[in-house]
C-alpha cells in the first residue's frame, strides 16, 4: 500500500463509491477509498426484503437522537450504513428523486448549476432504467433500477383506495411525482440490491488505481497552512496517514462528513472549544441544517392472511400535499404490507401500514460532537416537530392514511385500524403523532452548499476556507429533496467526480502554459 494518492475519498456509501469508481476511470490517477465499515458480504444485504434485519448490527452505525421535545420527549434510533456502499446497502432500494422544483430552489438559493436540468443528465448517467433510455432515464449507467415483478395485494389494493379517494396516479415517479403508484428500485434484474458499492465498486475490484480499503476509520484531515494534505485514519487498532497530491473528498454522509471536519478543527469555534478541539477554520455553519423527513405508523389489524412481501417491502406510495394550493408534494404516505410499530407500541401480527409521510420539513436541527474522540457518537437533534408546520403537515398524512383504510378497495383487507385507533380525538391523535413519529431516514443538510454565512462548501462542493477538500454526499443537500435521499446523493457524487475532473483538467492545461 502506498502512502500517497492522487484523491483520497472518505466513505464508501452512495456518494463515495461513485465519486471513486469516477475517478479511477482515469488510468493515470491513483484513487483511493477508505470505509469505516466492513465488506458489504451479507445475506441480508444481497436479499431486497431483509434490510431491516441489518439494524443494530456491525453494518449499522446506530445512532439515537437526544429526546426529541416536541416529539414525544423520547430519543429516536435512525440507522446508517456502514458497510460498502454505506446506507445504500441497507435502505429501502425505493429509486426516486424527489420534485424538478427541489433542485431549482438549490440553484435560487445561488447554488448555480445544481438546477433540475443542470442535474438530471447526471441521475441519469449512472441509471440502468429497466425500460430503457429515455427523455427522464438513463440506459446504460452502472445502476440497474427496476419495476416490481410481483406485487402484493396490500399495494395493489392501496393503490386502488387512491384512486377511489380521487388521487390520481402514476407508473413512474421520476416522470411524474403526483399520485400513487409502485416504486422502481434499485434491484438487479436477477433480483439483487444494486447498492453504489454493487454497481460502481464490484467493476473496478481488479482495477490496480482504485484501492478499497475497508474497516477504517478517518480520525481527522491532515490540515497544513489551510490546506487538507491527508488524512488520519485507524485500522486494526494502528493510526495510519496517508496523504494526496491533489484533494481528499468527504463521502462520510450527513452525520460522519459533519463530525470528520468538526474533529479536524473545522467548525464553530465555540463548539469545538468546549470539547477541546483546536481551531483550524472557523465556519459556524458545520453541523447545523440538519432536515429530516418523517414517517408516523398508521396500522390496520387484516381480515385475511398477508402473504410476505416479495419485493423491497415498501413497493407502493403516494405523493399528495397537504394543502391544496401547495406548488409541490409535502406527504408521501409509504404503504407496507406488515405491521410497522413504534418503539413502545403493539398490536396483531397479522397487520399492514399506511405509513403516513412528511416530506417537506420546516423544523431544523444540528449535531455537535461530546468530545474530541472519534469514536464516541455526535449528539443529534432534529428538533423534530419544533415547528408547528411539520405536525400539522404530519396529520394531514395521517388522515390520509386512515381515510384510505376505510375505502371499498380496502374492504376485503381492513379488520380495524390499531393506530392511530378508531373514536380518537384529534388531540389523541397528535399525541399518537409525537409519540410514534420516527426518521423517514432522509437527513441531509450539515455540511450545506451555498453561498451564505453559514454555508459549509461552495456550488463546487469546496469547503470555504480550506483548500484541497471537498464534500460529496447528502449532507451538502441545503434543503432536503422532497423524496427519498439515495438517487439524490448518487447525482451529488456524480457531479463531484465530473467537477473534480474539469478542476484537474483545468489544473493541467495552466502547468503546461506555465511550462510553455
Ligand atoms: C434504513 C434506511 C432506509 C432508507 N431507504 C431509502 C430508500 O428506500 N430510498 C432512498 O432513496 N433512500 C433511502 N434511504 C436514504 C439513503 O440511503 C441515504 O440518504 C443515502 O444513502 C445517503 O448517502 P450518503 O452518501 O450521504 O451517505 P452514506 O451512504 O451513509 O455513506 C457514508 C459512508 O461513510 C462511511 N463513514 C462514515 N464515517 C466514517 C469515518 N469516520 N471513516 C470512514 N468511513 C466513514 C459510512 O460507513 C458510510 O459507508 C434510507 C436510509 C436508511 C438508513
Amino acid at each position: 500500500m502506498k502512502n500517497t494518492y492522487d484523491y483520497i475519498v472518505i466513505g464508501a456509501g452512495s456518494a463515495g463509491a461513485v465519486v471513486a469508481a469516477r475517478l479511477a476511470e482515469d488510468k493515470e490517477l491513483n484513487i483511493l477509498i477508505l470505509e469505516a465499515g466492513p465488506s458489504d458480504l451479507a445475506d441480508e444485504i444481497q436479499s431486497p426484503s431483509k434490510w431491516p434485519l441489518i439494524w443494530n448490527t456491525k453494518r449499522d452505525w446506530a445512532y439515537h437522537t437526544v429526546p426529541q421535545e416536541y416529539a414525544g420527549n423520547v430519543s429516536k434510533y435512525w440507522p446508517r450504513g456502514k458497510t460498502l456502499g454505506g446506507s445504500s446497502a441497507i435502505n429501502g432500494m425505493i429509486y426516486i428523486r424527489g420534485a424538478k422544483e427541489d433542485y431549482d430552489n438549490w440553484a435560487y438559493k445561488g447554488c448555480y448549476g445544481w438546477d433540475y436540468d443542470s442535474v438530471l443528465p447526471y441521475f441519469k448517467k449512472s441509471e440502468a432504467y429497466e425500460l430503457g433510455e429515455n427523455e427522464m432515464h438513463g440506459g446504460d449507467g452502472p445502476m440497474a433500477v427496476t419495476k416490481i415483478k410481483e406485487p402484493n395485494p396490500i399495494s395493489i389494493v392501496a393503490i386502488k383506495g387512491c384512486q377511489e379517494l380521487g388521487y390520481p396516479t402514476t407508473d413512474d415517479f421520476n416522470t411524474n411525482i403526483w399520485g400513487a403508484g409502485l416504486n422502481d428500485l434499485s434491484v438487479t434484474k436477477d433480483g439483487i440490491r444494486c447498492s453504489t458499492a454493487e454497481a460502481f465498486l464490484k467493476p473496478h475490484l481488479r482495477s490496480e488505481n482504485l484501492t478499497i480499503i475497508t474497516e477504517a476509520l478517518v480520525h481527522r484531515l491532515i490540515i497544513e497552512n489551510k490546506r487538507c494534505v491527508g488524512v488520519e485514519y485507524e485500522c486494526n487498532g494502528e493510526i495510519m496517514k496517508v496523504y494526496t497530491t491533489q484533494e481528499v473528498i468527504l463521502s462520510a454522509g450527513t452525520i460522519g462528513s459533519a463530525q470528520i471536519l468538526m474533529l479536524s478543527g473545522i467548525g464553530d469555534q465555540e463548539e469545538l472549544n468546549e470539547v477541546g478541539v483546536e481551531v483550524i477554520h472557523h465556519l459556524p455553519g458545520v453541523g447545523k441544517n440538519l432536515q429530516d423527513h418523517l414517517l408516523c405508523s398508521v396500522i390496520f389489524e387484516a381480515k385475511q392472511e398477508i402473504v410476505p412481501p416479495k419485493a423491497n417491502l415498501l413497493e407502493a406510495q403516494i405523493f399528495w400535499k397537504s394543502r391544496p394550493e401547495m406548488k409541490v408534494p409535502d406527504l408521501q404516505p409509504l404503504f407496507m404490507a406488515l405491521p410497522y410499530y413504534a418503539p413502545g407500541f403493539e398490536g396483531p401480527e397479522n397487520a399492514f401500514t399506511f405509513c403516513a409521510g412528511m416530506i417537506r420539513p420546516v423544523s431544523k436541527g444540528f449535531m455537535k460532537l461530546v468530545s474530541n474522540n472519534p469514536k464516541d457518537n455526535p449528539m443529534i437533534d432534529p428538533r423534530y416537530l419544533s415547528e408547528k408546520a411539520d405536525l400539522d403537515a404530519l396529520y394531514e398524512a395521517v388522515e390520509l392514511c386512515r381515510k384510505l383504510g376505510q375505502t371499498e378497495a380496502l374492504k376485503d383487507w381492513m379488520k380495524e385500524e390499531i393506530y392511530p385507533g378508531q373514536d380518537k380525538s384529534k388531540e389523541e391523535v397528535l399525541d399518537y403523532i409525537r409519540k410514534a413519529a420516527s426518521t423517514y431516514h432522509h437527513m441531509t443538510g450539515t455540511c450545506k452548499m451555498g453561498v451564505d454565512k453559514d454555508a459549509v462548501v461552495d456550488p463546487e462542493l469546496k469547503v470555504y476556507g480550506i483548500d484541497g477538500l471537498r464534500v460529496a454526499d447528502a449532507s451538502i443537500m441545503p434543503d432536503v429533496p422532497s423524496g427519498n435521499t439515495n438517487a439524490p446523493a448518487i447525482m451529488v457524487g456524480e457531479k463531484a467526480a465530473d467537477m473534480i475532473k474539469e478542476s484537474l483538467k483545468l489544473k493541467t492545461k495552466e502547468y503546461c502554459m506555465e511550462l510553455n
